[in-house]
């Protein structure tokens, strides 16, 4: 069995992480495990850790360490015949160093985005919640404005997009994920990408990758996820 390739995507509100991971999945077959999509699974099914993480994110609260760590590398071990990226996990130290004891990673991609870039795009942005799918006015729009390309149900924009809620989640995002970008600066695996356009970071981004991910490990993913 080829060695199999962990990376881990980080960046604040709209920088472009959803964007981003779902060409990566495409581009390299990489399984995309969003945090964010894997709880509103959750608390669609209305599991134990559903219910209870929805009364911190009702809040506009980042879900606890324990119970996000609880939720999550279970669901990692049930990928590892999978080469994944991670998007919106680790967000902590703490969630970074209970992925760390679980697994070795080969490359965190940490975005840098202007705030008043991430203010344009959040304002622009509308979401089909029950699938988690991203929409952009200005950058990728619905075939009908305000409704989901695939199911035709109606988009929504998140009240914590709106720019007023956007600078404390900027802070909040700055505080925690500060000693995160630390810990991989520390071992050599961090590429941090900062513009304010994603289509002008996707090729350093492909490139990188096309670098780190050996030839046999992306193609066994593409044959497999195909
Ligand atoms: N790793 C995590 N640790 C704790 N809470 C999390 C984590 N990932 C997601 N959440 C919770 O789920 C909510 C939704 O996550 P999601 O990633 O979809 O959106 P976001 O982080 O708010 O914003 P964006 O996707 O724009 O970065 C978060 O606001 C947070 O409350
Ligand atoms: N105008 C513009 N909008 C962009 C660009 N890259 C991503 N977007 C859009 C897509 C989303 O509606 C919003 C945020 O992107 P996202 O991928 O959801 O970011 P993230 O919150 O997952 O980090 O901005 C971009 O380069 N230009």
């Amino acid at each position: 069995m080829s060695r199999l390739f962990r990376a881990v995507i980080m960046g604040p509100p709209g920088s472009g992480k959803g964007t981003i991971s779902e060409r990566i999945a495409r581009g390299f077959g990489l399984q995309h495990l969003s945090s964010g999509d894997f709880l509103r699974e959750n608390i669609a099914s209305n599991t134990e850790a559903g219910v209870l993480a929805k009364t911190y994110i009702e809040k506009g609260l980042l879900v606890p360490d324990h119970v996000m760590t609880r939720l999550l590398l279970p669901r990692l071990e049930e990928m590892t015949c999978h080469s994944w990226l991670l998007d919106g996990f680790p967000r902590t130290l703490a969630q970074a160093e209970a992925l760390n004891s679980s697994c070795e990673l080969d490359l965190v991609i940490s975005l840098n985005i202007p705030l008043e870039t991430l203010k344009e795009r959040l304002s622009h942005r509308w979401i089909h919640q029950a699938s988690g799918r991203v929409y952009n006015m200005c950058f990728n729009p619905p075939r009908v404005q305000g409704v989901d390309d695939i199911t035709g149900e109606p988009l929504i924009q998140q009240d914590d997009d709106k720019p007023e809620a956007l600078v404390a989640r900027l802070r909040h995002y700055k505080d925690v994920a500060k000693p995160v970008i630390d810990v991989y600066k520390a071992k050599g695996i961090l590429h941090t990408f900062s513009d304010t356009d994603t289509d002008r970071i996707w090729p350093y981004i492909s490139s990188l990758l096309s670098a780190k991910i050996p030839t046999d490990i992306a193609d066994a993913q593409r044959a497999s996820t195909h």
